[in-house]
């Protein structure tokens, strides 16, 4: 089984799943020089519409904790997209100290931790399994976390994660969750064409990385950390610090001779 171990970690991904030696791969560098504005991106405002209520459970999937959400009443239009997508999960990635955990990294600078929200495509597929095999199948939101104050709205996920502690525990989520509220203020984002960030690794993801950081304390990053990554009652499989999700982030590939657009400042 994957994982973000020295045994079964990013460098051993192709080995299974030969996607993830791809040219269309995510994480990359956002390198800012490299960026082109684009007036059709800004002729067309990215909007999204969520329904708090529709967050149903959280599940400690072994390779961190993921919201699912029932995407009916969701929907994800404009920017670089075609059609609407739809909100389906949510999750994040971080590392075992706050010095590094983001996914993307911005001028070679790593964040504390990254938030994806993943939609996929209404309007060409049925569900987001099928949507997960076609280059335009998939978008997924991500948003730079940075230490800082509590986030109020992530705190509504941490208050759960003692009772997802090991892998395949889940938990109906009673207090709605407000997607809309984790995202930053100023919409300004980077848009390229990339991948899945773990296996099967899917060419599958229109990215839109949000460029404003938003703020999560150093206790609630901690709280990331004290999920495992195996089954209660099993052994810890992986060699990693009994068992701690600790780090849980795919380092950057090339960007290679993606096209890589921003819209605002
Ligand atoms: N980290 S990430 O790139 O945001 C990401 C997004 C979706 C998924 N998985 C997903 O959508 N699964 C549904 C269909 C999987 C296809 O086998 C995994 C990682
Ligand atoms: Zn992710």
């Amino acid at each position: 089984e994957w994982g973000y171990t020295k045994r079964n970690g990013p460098f051993t991904w192709a080995k299974n799943y030969p996607t993830a030696a791809g040219i269309r791969q995510s994480p990359v560098d956002i390198d800012t020089a490299l960026a082109t504005s684009d007036s059709s991106l800004e002729s067309k405002p990215l909007r999204w519409k969520y329904v708090p209520q529709n967050t149903r459970t959280i599940v400690n999937s072994g390779h961190g904790w993921r919201v699912d959400v029932d995407s009916e009443g969701s929907e994800l239009v404009g920017g670089p997209l075609e059609g609407t997508y739809k909100l389906q999960q949510f999750h994040c990635h971080w590392g075992s100290s706050s010095d590094k955990g983001s996914e993307h990294t911005v001028d070679g600078q790593s964040y504390a931790a990254e938030l994806h929200l993943v939609h996929w495509n209404s309007s060409k597929y049925a569900d987001c399994g099928e949507a997960a095999d076609y280059p335009d199948g998939l978008t997924v939101l991500g948003v730079l976390l940075k230490v800082g104050a509590k986030n109020p709205e992530l705190q509504k996920v941490i208050d759960l994660i003692p009772s997802i502690s090991h892998r395949g525990e889940k938990t109906e989520v009673k207090e709605a969750i407000d997607p809309a509220k984790m995202l930053p203020k100023t919409l300004s984002y980077w848009t390229y064409l990339g991948s899945l960030t773990v296996p099967p690794c899917n060419e599958s993801v229109t990215w839109i990385l949000f460029k404003e950081p938003v703020e999560v304390s150093e206790e609630q990053l901690a709280a990331f950390r004290s999920l495992r990554c195996y089954k209660r009652g099993e052994e810890c499989p992986c060699d990693e610090v009994d068992g701690l999700l600790i780090s849980n982030y795919r380092p950057t590939l090339p960007l290679g001779t993606r096209e890589l657009r921003e819209c605002g400042s």
